[in-house]
């Protein structure tokens, strides 16, 4: 869907990004990370031409992306950034519909399709369409950036720290719909962060930059399993390993289905660094495990916690 090869980019003399070569596959969810400065939006902003690449070759669905008419590219990829960018003067809705309405699409199917996102993104139409930007929190402005950036069903999604600045349960909040979003849309996601557990939660893959090179390329298993350096596993967090790799996995993933006991309970979709958190909580070695509707489906162990490297 899209590659890179062998893409550079130089400000000045200065290298931000590096003989750069990368193929981000249909429907994946990639995540570039790495510290300040090591080039992830510089790479971002390149996919859609808002920085030009002064070597190699970018290819989006096997063109050189500049055989397109920038709007064009633009068009097919939505863009959310951390500051957001609403404009100030329009409503919730007009904003959301701005790439719709440059198409030109007839007016009902508009406002069908902002609906649409208003709900999936958790703000109820009635509430929020004929709100302005500064009649909201954050978070919500930040859910219509979202929303804005997938209105026309682009084919690729690019997200720029999209949940920065945000507090941690509406930045976790968005960060489950976008997982929902990627799940049932099977969009191609690209998105930058510089917080390890953010890609681990999301990514199905991660490339890890440093001074605009890529220094790894892998699952977040392979990112916390087989660091290919010491920067990549200072990077993750040296001593918490085994605490992500637990975050990794659902509890229905490791539970014992045979068993029902008693006891407090666990839903089968909590990570299995939730069910090592409840264990501890309750003091106790295993805890009975419950689907969305409460019914019990199994059990887990601590002795179920400890093979995860495996
Ligand atoms: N327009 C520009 N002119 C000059 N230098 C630039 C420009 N844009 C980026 N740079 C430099 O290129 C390097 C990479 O920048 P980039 O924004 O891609 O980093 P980043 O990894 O996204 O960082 P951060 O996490 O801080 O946003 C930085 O050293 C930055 O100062």
């Amino acid at each position: 869907m899209i590659q890179f090869e062998q893409v550079g980019k130089r400000f000045g003399d200065f290298v931000a990004v590096d003989n750069l070569s990368l193929r981000l596959a249909d429907g994946e969810f990639t995540v570039l990370i790495g510290p300040s400065g090591s080039g992830k939006s510089t790479t971002l902003k390149m996919i859609n031409r808002l920085v030009e690449h002064d070597q190699g070759r970018i290819l989006f669905a096997g063109q050189e992306i500049r055989s397109f008419r920038e709007e064009d590219l633009r068009r097919r990829m939505g863009y959310a950034i951390q500051s957001i960018g609403l404009f100030p003067h329009w409503t919730v809705a007009q904003n959301i519909a701005t790439v719709p309405a440059l198409l030109k699409w007839p007016k009902a199917r508009v406002a069908a399709r902002v609906e649409e996102l208003l709900h999936l993104l958790g703000l109820p139409p009635a509430e929020f369409s004929r709100r302005y930007p500064h009649q909201l929190s954050g978070g919500q402005q930040q859910r219509v950036g979202v929303a804005r950036a997938l209105a026309a069903d682009p084919e690729v999604l690019l997200m720029d720290e999209p949940f920065g600045a945000l507090d941690p349960v509406t930045r976790s909040a968005l960060q489950t719909e976008i997982a929902r979003i990627h799940q049932v849309s099977g969009k191609a996601i690209v998105l930058v962060t510089h917080d390890i557990d953010e890609a681990l939660l999301l990514a199905d893959r991660i490339v890890m930059l440093d001074r605009g090179r890529v220094v790894q390329d892998g699952t977040p298993r392979q990112i916390l399993l087989e660091p290919a350096s010491d920067f990549v596993t200072s990077f993750v967090g040296r001593s918490e390993v085994g605490l992500k790799l637990l975050a990794l996995d659902q509890v229905a993933s490791r539970m014992r289905q045979d068993q029902h006991i008693e006891g407090p309970a666990i839903t089968g979709t909590a990570t299995l660094r939730e069910a090592l958190s409840a264990l501890i909580a309750n003091r106790t070695e295993q805890l009975p495990v419950v689907d969305e509707h409460g019914h019990t489906i199994g059990s887990i162990h601590v002795a179920d916690l400890l093979d995860i490297a495996a």
